[in-house]
């Protein structure tokens, strides 16, 4: 008969699990509150101190350590000596093992006291794990309720191929490695020992990256290629991703997702979220060519797609708003060859109208993420150098005009105060140096990657040309000289938004008060690289 250990701390689905086992021969074996949740349930469990001979002890921390349960994990049937070792100790063979873990990453994050912290470290959870993981070839590991259906199922079947013991196995050490980085990267926050006086703990501003790091990400796939043709790629996900990340983006239509793509929808996802009022986005490289904010969702597009049409080829568009007809109606007649859309959903009759459109029907990636507008945690941007990794959080605080300062004679009116807003919002997203103009809530000339913020300013005023008169300027960092402010106030902007923090902001303020232009300092530099 074969034999499942089940040892569970998230008993949901459980009996159904286990009675699934019982129906297709397996006898079951259990740990203290997992057994009583089977019994409870009336399945016919029994515990495991009948097959290690010893009581569960130390308050849990051995239950089913023991070479009966670890011997009849790791024991290799099909080699006689291995055999005849389990006969001579009395350990007979476990073919399934069915563990979910102490809850150490809820705990943690609460924030309990270290001793009560540590009680939630599991020890004999991941070493079944592990053990059976090792010796997929005879044993089946369940690691999370996700897989009852998918594992019943087949044992109903038939039986598990080895394929199918090598895929959970595979789950399996990637649970135990993401849990162990878990409380390696718990232990890395406590104080190191030396700085536990009042004194120096008091001091010092505790960091918010640990000391030592071992992120662990899932592969979601390989990827057809990287920035270009010749450099291999893949997509990797954190283990749980929030609902507005870009892991969370179910694919509607279109081509396979490029790392381009993804690349770009990360940034357009970045910069739709500035927005509350409706808003569409048009990137191309990571930079927005095209962005407008309107009360109306297709005058929005419109205007965003119109901010520099040609750029807009080939774009990424993103919205935060749900396409309808009449949004996908203006985007069918206005936009040509587009790689991606991102929005927060489809209707249906949306989706039949862009999946009609002849430049899009097969190739159009379309992107729908229901969480796009939810608040999202601070998230840790990694990059890898030669030999290294830099962190930083990301740069997702939101504008605030409360921190903003006039530095001018001349105030800003309450229209240019509203694209000041935009502006800023929008040159934080354009890669440095960035600068860019803005006329009622759309962009309407950009200047980006530049070496020097002047030829950015003169960029972003070819672009813009006559459209940029009573507009605004936002730039992502401070004027070093005051010929930067010369070139905006040439294209007729009559506001502009700074960090600020020059030594000669004096000489930039003075040129702004020259051509009548206000300029407000934010404090925050936006650089983006
Ligand atoms: N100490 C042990 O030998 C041990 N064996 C299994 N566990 C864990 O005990 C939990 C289940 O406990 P119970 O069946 O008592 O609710 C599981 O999360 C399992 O991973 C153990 N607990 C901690 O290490």
């Amino acid at each position: 008969m074969p034999r499942a250990l089940l040892s569970v701390t998230d008993k949901t689905g459980l009996s159904a699990f286990a009675a699934g086992l019982a129906e297709v021969g397996y006898e079951l074996i259990s740990t203290g509150g997992t057994l009583k949740h089977l019994q409870d349930a009336g399945l016919p469990a029994i515990g495991i101190e009948q097959v290690t001979g010893f009581p569960e002890m130390l308050d849990g921390r051995v239950k089913t350590l023991h070479p009966k349960v670890h011997g009849g994990l790791l024991g290799r049937t099909d080699l006689p000596e291995h055999a005849a070792a389990m006969a001579e100790h009395g350990i007979e063979p476990i073919d399934l093992v069915c563990v979910n873990l102490y809850r150490f990453e809820e705990t943690a994050a609460k924030g309990l006291p270290e001793a009560e912290t540590v009680e939630q470290i599991d020890i004999g959870g991941p070493s079944m794990l592990r053990s059976a993981a090792k010796n997929y070839e005879r044993v089946a590991v369940v690691t999370s309720v996700d897989q009852y259906d998918g594992v019943l199922a087949k044992l109903k079947a038939g039986g598990l191929s080895t394929g199918d013991r090598r895929d959970l196995a595979a789950a399996a050490f990637a649970t135990t490695a993401s849990y162990d980085a878990a409380i390696a990267g718990w232990f890395a926050d406590l104080p190191a020992s030396e700085d536990t006086s009042e004194a120096t703990a008091a001091d010092k501003e505790p960091s918010p990256f640990p000391n030592r790091f071992a992120p662990l990400f899932l592969k979601r796939g390989d990827l057809p290629y990287g920035e270009n043709p010749h450099q291999p790629a893949a997509f990797y996900t954190d283990s749980s991703p929030g609902p507005e990340s870009l892991a969370a983006a179910e694919q509607l239509h279109g081509k396979g997702l490029s790392y381009n793509n993804l690349l770009d929808l990360d940034a357009a996802r970045a910069l739709i979220r500035e927005f509350d009022a409706p808003a569409c986005a048009v990137l191309k490289h990571t930079n927005p060519c095209g962005c407008a904010e309107h009360e109306d969702a297709v005058a929005a597009f419109e205007r965003a797609y119109a901010g520099d049409p040609v750029s807009a080829f080939g774009s990424i568009i993103a919205v935060n708003r749900r396409v309808n007809r009449e949004l996908a109606e203006a985007i069918c007649a206005t936009a040509g060859f587009v790689e991606s859309l991102l929005a927060p959903g489809f209707d249906e009759d949306a989706l039949a109208l862009l999946t009609s459109k002849p430049v899009w029907k097969k190739n159009v990636r379309l992107m729908s993420l229901p969480g796009l507008l939810e608040p999202a945690e601070i998230m840790t941007d990694l990059r890898r150098v030669s030999g290294g990794l830099l962190a930083q959080h990301r740069d997702e605080a939101a504008v605030d005009p409360s921190m903003w300062e006039c530095k001018t004679e001349r105030q800003p009116t309450e229209a240019e105060r509203a694209d000041l807003i935009f502006a800023q919002r929008v040159v934080k997203h354009l890669k440095s140096n960035a600068i860019c103009y803005v006329n009622d809530r759309q962009l309407v000339g950009a200047g980006a990657g530049q070496m020097s913020r002047l030829d950015s300013a003169k960029i972003a005023a070819e672009k813009a040309g006559d459209r940029a008169q009573g507009g605004a300027c936002g730039s992502d960092a401070f004027f070093p000289f005051r010929d930067g402010v010369d070139a905006v106030a040439a294209t007729g902007v009559t506001a502009i938004v700074q960090p600020g923090g020059s030594k000669r902001d004096d000489e930039s303020v003075a040129a702004a008060n020259e051509h009548g232009v206000a300029m407000l300092f934010t404090g925050r530099r936006h650089f983006r690289h």
